[in-house]
């Protein structure tokens, strides 16, 4: 199995690398990147991911051995060492002729998919002859293992608010924002688009319901780009003052858009977001991701087992089952398009 991720800088001197190998060719301001380059700073130029994906991996690799599955892991990034490059080039030269590919996110989009698909094929086409055939696992949002893992965290959030506050608090659900033409652009272009945003929304929904929450909201995080450039809507900080003017006094915070807890949802919610509420005088509380829990390790290995021909294709939605292709192919022509230009 191929492990496939994000990346994230390992010390100080990391990071303005990593940033621009983030941001090639993206139209991100350069004030924005030294804004971002504070937040990493601010954790001694160090991003958890790399360190979360470790665990993450050592977790699966456990599950496969329990359940019989002789299949080695090998971690690959788009953005940071590890490379992606890297750990084909290391595969081919251990005779893997096949691999799964488990990227670490559970949703269709640009950033969130067809990237990955483009990370798979850069790095067979440097390898030349001998790269492994590499298929995608499909997307996960609606997996009942994922369902659950958030569930239980926002269940565990909740309990964290002052006791006098839980009856009345809000359950606020974030993903990581992008251009809203690159969510009109997700998805086969003849399922009519967003299917980013539109999966974000039925994992919330799904995860609500589990919690036997009937009013939730769903919001973003994280933007970047030109001011003058249309991202999803509305930002959870200035969600939170939304919330405070119509009377609320605790939110409970659920990064469904999220397998781990990285810099984004430690700078952005548990500073950002959380300071913010604190101004406000609002209770705070923020859901784990579930990269640590053991049913994320399980549900990957189910992944996995799908295609070995031992599970069946697990999922609480009726959407159609994306993301699975061979060698880096979109799902279809033209789905998941970069945003155009504005
Ligand atoms: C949909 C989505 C996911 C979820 C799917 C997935 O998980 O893959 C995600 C994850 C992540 N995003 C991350 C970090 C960053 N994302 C940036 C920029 C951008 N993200 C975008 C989208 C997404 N991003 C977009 C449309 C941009 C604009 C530039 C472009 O079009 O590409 C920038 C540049 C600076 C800035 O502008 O913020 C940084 C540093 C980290 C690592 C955190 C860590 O280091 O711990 C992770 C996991
Ligand atoms: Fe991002």
């Amino acid at each position: 199995m191929l492990w496939l991720s994000f990346g994230g800088p390992e010390g100080p001197q990391d990071v303005m690398p990593f940033l621009e190998n983030v941001t090639r060719g993206r139209g991100v301001p350069r004030e924005r990147l030294a804004e971002v380059a504070e937040h990493y700073h601010h954790f001694g130029g160090v991003s958890p991911i790399n360190e979360l994906n470790r665990k993450a991996i050592a977790a699966v690799e456990a599950e496969l051995r329990a359940q019989g599955v002789d299949m080695p892991v090998y971690f690959g990034n788009r953005n940071w060492t590890p490379y992606v490059e890297d750990a084909v080039r290391r595969m081919a030269a251990d005779g893997v002729g096949r691999a799964l590919v488990f990227p670490t996110s559970a949703y269709g989009g640009y950033s969130a998919c067809r990237q990955y698909d483009e990370d798979i094929a850069r790095a067979r086409e440097v390898m030349g002859d001998g790269a492994p055939d590499l298929v995608k696992l499909r997307h996960f949002f609606d997996h009942p293992l994922f369902v659950e893992c958030f569930a239980d965290a926002v269940r565990v959030a909740w309990m964290r608010l002052p006791e006098h506050e839980r009856g009345a608090a809000r359950l606020v659900f974030t993903a990581h924002s992008i251009p809203d033409s690159a969510d009109r652009a997700a998805g086969p272009p003849q399922d009519g688009g967003r299917l980013y945003s539109r999966q974000v929304a039925e994992a919330a929904r799904l995860v609500a319901r589990q919690c036997g929450v009937a009013d939730y909201d769903v919001v973003w995080q994280s933007r970047s780009g030109p001011a003058h450039v249309p991202w999803l809507e509305p930002d959870i900080v200035d969600h939170i003052d939304t919330l405070h003017g119509a009377g609320a006094t605790a939110v409970v915070v659920c990064p469904v858009g999220f397998v781990s807890d990285h810099l984004e949802v430690e700078w952005d919610l548990d500073n950002e977001a959380a300071e913010h509420a604190g101004e406000l005088g609002m209770a705070f509380a923020r859901a784990l991701t579930p990269s640590g829990d053991a049913r994320f390790a399980r549900m990957v290995v189910e992944l996995v087992r799908e295609h070995l021909g031992g599970a069946p294709a697990r999922k609480l939605s009726d959407f159609p089952r994306a993301g699975c292709t061979l060698n880096g192919a979109p799902c279809a022509a033209g789905c998941c398009e970069p945003a155009g230009a504005p």
